[in-house]
């Protein structure tokens, strides 16, 4: 058993320093750290840990925390060979699995991939194809879909979890009360032609709809409007003039033609600005929202997306119902930054929320094109700061929604996405209804491993500020403590971080640090597990485990050790949020 020892204590002037060569880079890692051969099933433990603790018990003391580091980290470890049925023991995603045993540490995939599932990927065969292909999140859009069907999806997602042990979580994505068109009257698509006179109207047909007429669900649409307002539908994917008011009828001619798609978002426009008349007063969660997140909460879905979040109030009017109906209160809820007020609240609602999405089909129906760059990497940099994790969604690859291959500049959008560091990337109409939906979902995973590797090896990832954002001294510790584990990780270059969290929030401290080297979360439940799924670079695992570390990490080797993720001599860096400390050891 090597011995080394370093006490650090803030409160004195001075830092000793006593562990003997702890700054070789690796692999050069001291031979008197290394674990000693050993022959007998005791394995000696090599390693290295600081604590951090607030002295008098209370966290807000004045009285500055103490800091030791000893050489023997966390003691001897006993490693004992793991049994078959102890591989049970741990959880980890099937898929993410084969990915970090096929790619090594280093190059496994660290942007997580959310795929919207709709009419071409319903299916058991092809979720199971999503799954496999790296889909950590599904989402289902309620916008579109009868309640049967969204049942029936996240029944099947739930099976297949449970069948071939994937960790594939749910995200509900609300309607918003936003405006919007009826549902062409049955049809898939209708196309509008340059020049075309159609109808847009707010009355009740009981008989099918007349020809160019569409339907709008804004009972104040046609009192709105104006003669000369631009229309656009899908953020300008098609547009329109009004022309004539006739009673409930809007008559608009079609100035930019294309393909009108069902339920299709709605937007008018007067002298370059969006207008926000009484339809700014329309409720961000409707009562047909309100039905379907009690459909969420019953179905027990991880993440509750709510759509033109406007304010921080109405997310934490939401958590607050979440939290008083659902049983284990585990719902994340996701705001979407899509219109012009979400821009303006931006700080309050992140932090409000428990993770945001850069919802840019909407957005760029709110906010000129051209400001569409900017406002993202203003997103997933506040996310960043604040510690929620952050999507970047919509038309990310949407040439594959016809054709097998993307664009050259899709790809390069993807990859300023993943280059951000955002946390994952959305696939929409991609997955839901595109031919593709397997090889778009194949072209997120490639370009992010790709694209990761690259800002690795160039060491370009620029150094972000990351502000205390604890309300307690105990936070700012493990704040502390993360920084640190993670900057470690990075000089000494070791092979895994490991983190132990109950509720899942020492996980995302350090992934919030955008470390070089994967990070290994471990979590007493499935939810917290399902529920780090979508952040940045975190693989999580079920493991139930104590407040002893030293058998913790005993258990944790043994068990990894035994399905091969891990070897003898593999360096990591293990955090716990029982114990505010840093041990460094090789695995024995
Ligand atoms: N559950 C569903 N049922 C039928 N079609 C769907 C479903 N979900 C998504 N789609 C289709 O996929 C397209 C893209 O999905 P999404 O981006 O989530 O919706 P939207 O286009 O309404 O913002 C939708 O326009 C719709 O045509
Ligand atoms: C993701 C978005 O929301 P939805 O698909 O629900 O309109 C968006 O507008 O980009
Ligand atoms: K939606
Ligand atoms: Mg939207």
């Amino acid at each position: 058993m090597s011995a080394q020892s370093l006490h650090l204590f803030t409160g004195s002037p001075s830092v000793a320093f006593l562990s003997k060569s702890n700054h070789h880079p690796r692999p050069s890692f001291p031979a008197t750290l290394r674990p000693l051969p050993s022959a007998a099933a005791a394995a000696a433990f090599s390693g290295l840990s600081i604590r951090a603790s607030a002295s008098d018990g209370n966290p807000q003391s004045p009285s500055a925390p103490r800091v030791l580091v000893s050489d023997n980290g966390a003691g001897a470890v006993i490693s004992r060979p793991a049994s078959a049925g102890d591989a049970a023991a741990i959880e980890v995603d099937a898929v993410t699995e084969a990915e970090l045993k096929e790619n090594g540490f280093r190059s496994t995939r660290r942007t997580k991939l959310v795929c919207t599932i709709g009419p071409a990927t319903c299916g058991s065969e092809q979720l199971e194809a999503l799954a496999v292909g790296g889909m950590n999140v599904a989402r289902i859009n309620m916008c579109h879909g009868t309640r049967e069907w969204h049942r029936r999806v996240i029944e099947l997602v739930r099976r297949l979890n449970e069948e071939k042990g994937y960790a594939v979580a749910i995200m509900m994505d609300t309607e918003g009360s936003e405006i919007h068109m009826g549902d062409l009257g049955g049809a898939a698509s209708a196309k509008a032609e340059d020049g075309e006179i159609w109808t847009f109207s707010v009355r009740a047909f009981d008989s099918t709809l007349p020809e160019r007429t569409i339907i709008v669900n804004y009972d104040g649409f046609a009192e709105d409007v104006k003669v000369g307002d631009e229309l656009l539908v899908d953020g300008g994917m098609v547009r329109f003039e009004v022309i004539e008011k006739i009673g409930p009828d809007v008559k608009c001619q079609c100035t930019d033609p294309g393909l009108l798609l069902p339920r299709a978002n709605l937007t008018f426009w007067r002298n370059g600005s969006l207008v926000r008349e009484r339809n700014a007063m329309l409720p961000t969660i409707s009562s047909k929202d309100w039905l379907d997140i009690d459909f969420g909460i019953a179905e027990g879905v991880d993440f509750i997306a709510i759509s033109f979040v406007k304010s921080a109030d109405v997310i934490t009017h939401l958590k607050s119902y979440i939290a008083a109906r659902s049983r284990d209160a585990d719902i994340s809820v996701i705001a979407k930054i899509e219109s012009i007020d979400s821009l303006k609240n931006l700080e309050e609602i992140i932090l409000a929320s428990d993770g945001a999405m850069v919802a840019r089909g909407d957005l760029g129906a709110q906010i000129p094109l051209e400001q569409v760059p900017s406002a993202q990497q203003k997103i997933v940099q506040v996310c960043r700061q604040l510690n929620r994790p952050v999507i970047v969604a919509s038309q990310l690859l949407e040439s594959m929604i016809e054709y097998p291959t993307p664009t050259r500049a899709e790809v390069a959008d993807v990859s300023e996405a993943v280059r951000q560091r955002a946390d994952a990337l959305m696939l929409s109409g991609e997955s839901a209804m595109g031919q593709y939906p397997e090889k778009a979902l194949t072209v997120l995973r490639s370009v992010s491993v790709r694209i990761e590797k690259w800002w690795r090896e160039e060491k370009r990832h620029e150094a972000m500020e990351l502000p205390h954002i604890g309300s307690s001294f105990a936070d700012n510790i493990s704040e502390e403590i993360c920084i640190s584990a993670a900057k470690m990780a990075n000089n000494l270059g070791v092979d895994a971080l490991f983190v132990y969290t109950k509720s899942g929030h020492m996980a995302s401290l350090l992934s919030r640090c955008r470390p070089d080297c994967p990070i290994f979360a471990f979590t007493t439940t499935t939810s917290v597990r399902r529920r780090l799924n979508l952040q940045w670079g975190l693989i999580p695992f079920r493991l139930s485990f104590s407040d002893d570390m030293e058998s913790n990490l005993n258990k944790t080797f043994s068990l990894l050790k035994a399905r091969g993720m891990i070897k003898s001599g593999d360096l990591v860096i293990a955090v716990s949020d029982m114990l505010q400390s840093i041990q460094v050891m090789n695995v024995p």
